[in-house]
């Protein structure tokens, strides 16, 4: 597929900042997930790409054209938006027959044939095709909506929380079915999402925004080891990372102001004893929310230790990332 390139990118809606000055590579085959909460300029990333939103400054390349005097259709990317947008009056098989059917791609009728039935199969739509659109649920014509992106092959596919409406079990599967779809056909995939799961399990890369600027980009497994700041350490990670006092287990350690413990970096057994609150017992393993001093803290347990509310265990930081007073890391 291909390589996008933004460099300096900046879009304002009056004195709203869209995205501000974001320089980022989307490699050739990468699937990129971008983070962040809600107004970061997610969605604006997105539709500047698309060429729904037209760039204030900076410019954006796509398979080493530029694309910035281009308008969507010709820069041959597919959307896939949070809210399925489909032609209601026509049958699900027609909903995916007509990206293929526009007089650029001009696709033989045994190809679009091919190519609808293989992607009714993915998206487990397949005894649906000849229901009109508005007969079907909200998660179907979700499903119908992806279809939509993936019966082309277009340089890159943009998508905008695309699961967040299914059910558990779908998205699971939906998930793995994407992987899947982008490592054989070599797919560029720029994908927001929430869903902490997504993001590490799909990934090759991920770009964390906060207020229109690209904060760190990197593997999901960079972002989240090495995070440069206590905000990108709090996006990724569920349970969420604990920020803590730096001298809530001693001496701060030199220049730290916090210190960021992932649940896994709580050692148990030495230290000081914290109390626990509560266990919440997940099957494979339990979270015990400990309190030491008023603050919360997240760890992981054995699922089959017995731990009583109520009663103390003593913790002790290990491998802790540390912040100066901006929250920028420092170690
Ligand atoms: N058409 C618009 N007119 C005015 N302001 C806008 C417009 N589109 C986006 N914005 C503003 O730009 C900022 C970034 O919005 P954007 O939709 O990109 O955020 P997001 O990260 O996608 O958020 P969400 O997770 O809620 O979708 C926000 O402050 C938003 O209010």
């Amino acid at each position: 597929m291909a390589e996008v390139v933004l460099k300096g990118v900046s879009k304002s809606f009056g004195d709203t900042v869209g995205v501000a000055d974001i320089d980022m590579t989307i490699p050739d085959g990468a699937f990129v997930v971008l983070l962040g909460p809600t107004g970061a300029g997610k969605t604006t990333t997105l539709r500047l790409i698309s060429g729904l939103e037209a760039l204030d400054s900076g410019s954006i390349h796509i398979g080493g054209r530029d694309v910035g005097s281009e308008t969507p259709a010709q820069r041959d990317v597919a959307m896939v938006f949070q809210q399925y947008s489909l032609y209601p009056h026509l049958t699900v098989r027609e909903n995916l027959e007509f990206p293929l059917k526009s007089p650029i791609l001009n696709t033989p009728r045994p190809e679009i044939d091919r190519k609808v039935t293989e992607v009714a199969q993915v998206l487990q739509i397949s005894h649906k095709l000849d229901n009109k659109a508005t007969a079907l649920s909200g998660g179907e014509m979700q499903r119908v909506s992806i279809g939509r992106a993936l019966v082309r092959e277009p340089q890159v596919y943009l998508m905008d929380e695309p699961l967040s409406s299914l059910d558990a079990k779908l998205r699971t599967d939906l998930r793995i079915e994407l992987k899947r779809i982008q490592a054989s056909l070599g797919a560029t995939i720029l994908y927001v999402t929430h869903d902490q799961i997504e993001a590490m399990t799909m990934a090759t890369h991920v770009g964390v925004l906060n207020e229109g600027r690209l904060v760190q980009f990197g593997t999901p497994r960079e972002i989240y080891e090495n995070p440069n700041s206590v905000y990108v350490a709090s996006r990724l990670g569920q349970p969420r990372i604990n920020i803590l006092p730096a001298d809530l287990f001693g001496a701060a350690p030199k220049g730290a102001h916090h210190i960021g413990l992932r649940p896994e970096h709580v050692a148990q057994g030495e230290g000081r004893a914290a109390r626990i609150n509560r266990l919440e017992r997940l099957g494979d393993h339990t979270r015990l929310h400990l309190n030491l001093d008023g603050h919360d803290i997240i760890t992981l347990a054995d699922p089959h230790a017995d731990y009583a509310p109520g009663s103390t265990l003593n913790i002790a930081p290990e491998d802790p990332l540390c912040f100066d007073a901006q929250g920028d890391r420092i170690y």
